[in-house]
């Protein structure tokens, strides 16, 4: 048994190891593609949610994902790590066809806030600790790995409150764990689903702050948004979806006067001259 353990140990830290060099190595260039749909088909129930999407993320892209409710935003990036299946179309990572993509530690995923309270009593740091999980497989966590956990804790302000249950935070705090639990495997790819919805402004900023840092060491972003708002001097394009197709790819939104306040209707040009409503009520 003990064997066994040693030889699972050390394949995986070879993995881990061989991850490691193709990171630091910088496989994916500047403007590699990080993730690619095309013609993504999906049907929830009876109905067809996505109708032909097209998306292709570079790397070091941030890239919002905006429109209106229903409009397939998150069944887009649940899409994109396999969680709802295409009826025709196609989804890579990383240039890998997602069905032989197994590289999950270079993909951290911050799924929607629901309002359902979890009822088991972790802390902070177990949570956090779950998600370095796709780095260390079946290896004993090391020192690099608690060191990693730590970082991100500090990172979203959470240090003091590392050994609370989550069950004691706010809303703002407990987004702030999620996605502590994104980053600990040090993410080349972070995918956020409405990462403000209902965040306090204090959270907010320290969310902000989070992404700006993740942004400059070079990751790339996809987030599901329905404003711009704080993060709007983060964004490099706006993919603009409205029942399940792609309305517009290009330059984010300039936001104007009113409309440029967090849950305010979006009404912006776009191409073909017509206003585009981004928003909420769009
Ligand atoms: N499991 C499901 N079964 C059936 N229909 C679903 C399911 N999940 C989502 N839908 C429907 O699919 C459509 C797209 O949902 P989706 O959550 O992707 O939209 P969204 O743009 O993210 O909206 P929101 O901003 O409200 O989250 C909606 O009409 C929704 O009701």
């Amino acid at each position: 048994m003990a064997t066994v353990n040693v030889k699972a140990n050390a394949k995986a830290t070879a993995k881990a190891n061989a991850n490691d060099e193709r990171r630091s190595a910088g496989r994916d260039a500047p403007g590699a593609p990080v993730i690619s749909l095309r013609g993504a088909t999906a049907t929830l129930g009876a109905r067809p949610v996505l109708r032909g999407i097209d998306l292709t993320v570079h790397h070091g892209e941030v890239v919002a994902l905006l429109g209106a409710n229903g409009s397939g935003k998150s069944t887009a990036v649940r899409a994109v790590i396999g969680q709802v299946p295409l009826t025709a179309g196609e989804v890579a990572l990383f240039s890998t066809p997602l069905r032989r993509f197994r590289d999950w530690s270079r993909v951290g995923y911050v799924p929607q806030r629901t309002t359902a309270e979890g009822g088991v009593p972790a802390t902070v740091r177990e949570i956090v600790a779950a998600g370095r999980l796709s780095r260390t497989g079946l290896r004993w966590p090391g020192k690099a790995d608690r060191a990693a956990v730590e970082r991100v804790i500090e990172l979203v302000g959470l240090a003091d409150r590392a050994k609370d249950s989550v069950n004691a935070l706010s809303g703002g705090q407990y987004q702030r764990v999620l996605i502590a639990r994104a980053l600990a495997s040090e993410p080349e790819l972070l995918i956020m689903d409405e990462p403000m919805a209902g965040v306090d402004l204090a959270s907010q900023e320290i969310l902000a702050s989070t992404l700006r840092e993740q942004v400059a060491a070079g990751t790339t972003v996809l987030l599901v948004l329905h404003e711009l708002g704080p993060l709007e001097p983060l964004i490099d394009r706006a993919v603009v979806l409205r029942e399940g197709c792609v309305l517009h790819d290009g330059p984010p939104p300039k936001a104007v006067g009113q409309h440029a306040l967090p849950g305010h209707d979006h009404v912006h040009p776009h191409a073909a001259g017509e206003p585009l409503r981004t928003g909420l009520l769009s």
